[in-house]
């Protein structure tokens, strides 16, 4: 899988602040990124230099295998983008005000009628724009982003202000690019339950640095449980489940299993009582990925 957008210790600083700071950005072909942080964590500033908007204070950004500084035109080509509130003729209607975008960027009139109908807008098409949703807008800014058919799409908090069913919408059109359109995305938000359910990858920005980068899945793994098992003899009771092969750990006074199904805990315990151990406690522990990552953040919830 080729990569898409890579940035090395990439850093913007406002008057000796670190907004961006030495971020190493890595985004396959095919993913939807996830770039997820509290507000005021850098995501809109790193997004900005992705697209050209805003000149690093140091480091290097590749788009689609080449360097952004020497080939910024022909990348911007092949990008979209929505960043912040998109403005719009508000008297012209939303087919309008695409065919003023389609001339711009050079493609033929069927494109409006197409990503109109992409964004489920078809309806609305020949409506003003200035009795539209908040929800409509947002559909109507992906809808310019798509009319070039770019290889990247690229969100910041596309569904801010949104209400619960005007997300859902954008949630499920944002999913069904990269099959549909072999498109890769990067979206940003400050909120960890927005970007599971939307992204394969994830990266996490915290006052400026990016403290964690996985795929989703192991993402996920993060937040797996253990079980904790306290009985009278620890270290004969670790020695007797290395034979059911359970990636087994030592605590204090206990014992813990990692990744392990129901089955396993009901052989554990069967194999130890078995042995004549006195089992005093089994339980589950589980951390959720809020508080994970409330602590990589050193604090600042997501
Ligand atoms: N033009 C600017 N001048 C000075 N400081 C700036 C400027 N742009 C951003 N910053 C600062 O850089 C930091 C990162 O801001 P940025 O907007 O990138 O964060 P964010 O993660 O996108 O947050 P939000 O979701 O609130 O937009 C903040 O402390 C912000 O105040």
């Amino acid at each position: 899988m080729s990569i898409i957008v890579q940035t090395e210790q990439l850093t913007k600083t406002f008057q000796k602040q670190y907004a961006v700071d030495h971020i190493d950005m890595t985004i396959r072909e095919g993913e939807i990124y996830g770039f997820l942080g509290p507000n005021g964590a850098g995501k809109t500033t790193t997004i900005r230099m992705l697209l050209g908007l805003m000149k690093p204070s140091s480091g290097r950004i590749k788009v689609l295998g080449k360097r952004l500084n020497t080939h910024k035109l022909e990348i911007l080509r092949q990008v979209g983008s929505l960043v912040e509130n998109p403005s719009y003729y508000p008297h012209l209607t939303a087919y309008e005000n695409l065919n003023v975008i389609r001339q711009i960027v050079g493609v033929p009139p069927v494109r409006v009628t197409e990503v109109l109908e992409l964004v489920r807008l078809t309806e609305a098409a020949h409506r003003k724009v200035k009795g539209f949703s908040l929800g409509m807008k947002q559909r109507l800014g992906i809808a310019a982003a798509l009319l070039h058919q770019p290889k990247l799409l690229i969100l910041d908090e596309p569904t801010n202000g949104l209400d619960p069913s005007g997300i859902i919408e954008i949630r499920e059109l944002i999913k069904s690019l990269p099959q549909k359109y072999g498109m890769t995305v990067l979206i940003s938000s400050h909120l960890l339950s927005e970007i599971d359910q939307i992204a394969t990858s994830v990266g996490v920005v915290s006052h400026g640095k990016l403290i964690y980068q996985d795929s989703i899945t192991n993402m996920r793994k993060l937040a797996n449980s253990s079980i904790h098992i306290q009985c009278n003899d620890p270290e004969q009771a670790a020695v007797a489940l290395h034979r059911l092969e359970l990636a087994v750990e030592l605590g204090a006074n206990k014992l813990v299993l990692h990744q392990c199904s129901d089955r396993a805990v009901a052989d554990a315990v069967k194999l130890l009582v078995h042995q004549g151990m006195d089992i005093y406690r089994v339980e589950e522990h589980k951390q959720s990925l809020e508080r994970i990552f409330l602590d990589m953040t050193g604090g600042v919830s997501l």
